[in-house]
């Protein structure tokens, strides 16, 4: 947990912008759809547990620091003893079966009558040991389409996250995302 995310933290915002937009699997008290700037997500973090295993890694969502990008999701507040239920249930789901680490970024909601606000975030890094960097559209969609973890096909995780943006975010054009989707399903179907 981050330093400045102190233990008697009374309420608390977690930014999600991959399988936490469609599965954040933890209580919470309200929910805001909007962006963090200064990050890109990219497919480029692998995954040897939910969405592959360890001789055939999946690949899932990043953030890669870029000051021109944005990236969109969903922010959640917790609140009382969510807090502390929330950060110990993530801190199993993301760090320690998805490498990733935790830090406070500013999140603004599309609201734009809303504040911003501090947010905790996953972000998995390249020093992490299943990091799988950059790969065209077409290599990360041929590594998503045979793909299955413990929970599911790594094909899903994709097509959510693109569903949610399509729905919640439909004015924002994400290339590597649909770019990534439309190599997929030319594979599947
Ligand atoms: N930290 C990102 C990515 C989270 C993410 O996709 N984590 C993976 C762990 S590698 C996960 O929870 N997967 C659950 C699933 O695929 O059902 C977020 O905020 O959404």
């Amino acid at each position: 947990m981050p330093q400045d995310v102190l233990p008697e933290t009374s309420s608390l915002w977690i930014f999600g912008y991959g399988s936490l937009v469609w599965n954040p699997d933890f209580s919470y008290s309200r929910s805001k759809v909007g962006h963090i700037q200064g990050y890109k997500r990219r497919f480029w973090h692998g995954d040897n547990f939910y969405r592959g295993d360890k001789d055939t890694p999946g690949r899932v969502v990043t953030l890669v620091e870029d000051l021109e990008a944005c990236t969109w999701g969903v922010a959640y507040e917790v609140t009382g003893s969510q807090v502390e239920e929330s950060l110990k249930y993530l801190n199993v789901r993301e760090a320690t079966r998805g490498g990733y680490v935790s830090k406070m970024v500013e999140f603004t909601p599309r609201d734009q009558d809303e504040d911003a606000s501090l947010a905790l975030v996953y972000i998995a890094t390249s020093d992490n040991p299943i990091y799988l960097g950059p790969a065209s559209p077409a290599e990360i969609a041929a590594q998503i389409a045979i793909c299955r973890g413990h929970t599911g096909h790594n094909i899903e995780y994709l097509l959510r996250l693109a569903d949610f943006m399509r729905m919640y975010c439909p004015e924002v054009e994400d290339d590597h995302l649909f770019s990534i989707e439309a190599a997929a399903l030319a594979l599947v179907i």
